[in-house]
């Protein structure tokens, strides 16, 4: 049952590079418990809407809202503490250190911080709640690739976040893992989180989202329920017009 109110919503959302649109006044919201995908051809915006939702960049116009009150001239880690955390598309996490001390950077820098005991307890359940129980002692470099990815998830949860920015967290993954991945969101979302999944992997929306926004070029080009919107002429022709598409 969707909440009146949105969690999440942007009015008129733009950011130039000099002379490039990136993101061309986007208006979407995200309702309580919500999966949302964001999606689109390579290049349409993606990422860079994600960037500014999270306070990595700051919009040159338009308004970001958590709850009503507005976000857009926050810092990244003011966003953080008000509950929004995402996970990275090049995963980003220290190599040279313990997959539990990079999960325990994100209980220390989030949404609910804890300190010493409090965050170790909980950076290990995070780390079960991924698959990696038992694995928090290995160094990040000698990981395989899905688990540096369970690693970077967990490092997002361990900040409690209401809201989740999975920028194509699902990419690259085999599709055992990716049916694990696939369980692994939903469960996110049952556990009441808000999540917006930037996404190429059309399994994983189709299984997941409850609606759909579509980018190309920058600009919203279709929203609504995902067989409508991946039936719909236009965001079809965007795709075509890809070449990973
Ligand atoms: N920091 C930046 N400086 C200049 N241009 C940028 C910057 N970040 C992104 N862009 C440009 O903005 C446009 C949108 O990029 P973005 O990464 O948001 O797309 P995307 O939809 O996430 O693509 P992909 O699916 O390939 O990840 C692209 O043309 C990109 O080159």
């Amino acid at each position: 049952m969707r909440a009146v109110s949105p969690v999440l919503s942007l009015r008129g959302v733009t950011k130039r590079f000099g002379g490039l649109v990136a993101v061309n006044g986007m208006d979407f919201d995200v309702a309580e418990h919500e999966v949302l995908g964001l999606i689109g051809p390579n290049g349409s915006g993606k990422s860079t809407t994600l960037n500014l939702i999270s306070g990595a960049l700051m919009p040159t116009a338009g308004t970001i809202s958590l709850r009503g009150t507005p976000i857009t001239e926050l810092p990244a880690q003011d966003i953080a503490r008000r509950g929004v955390s995402r996970t990275f598309q090049l995963v980003r996490l220290l190599p040279s250190m313990t997959v539990l001390e990079n999960v325990k950077a994100g209980a220390v820098f989030g949404h609910r911080r804890r300190w010493g005991a409090e965050a170790d307890t909980h950076a290990q359940a995070m780390l079960e709640s991924v698959g990696l129980g038992g694995r928090g002692h290995l160094r990040v470099g000698q990981l395989t690739y899905i688990d540096t990815k369970r690693v970077e998830l967990a490092r997002c949860l361990a900040s409690d976040p209401k809201v989740l920015l999975l920028d194509e967290w699902l990419a690259g993954l085999n599709p055992t893992e990716l049916e694990e991945g696939i369980a692994l969101i939903r469960r996110l979302r049952d556990e009441g989180r808000t999540v917006i999944l930037v996404e190429h992997v059309m399994d994983a929306i189709r299984s997941l989202c409850d609606r759909c926004v579509v980018m190309a070029s920058g600009t919203k080009i279709a929203e609504g329920g995902v067989s409508e919107v991946l039936s719909d002429p236009e965001v079809i022709r965007a795709y075509l017009g890809d070449d990973d598409a």
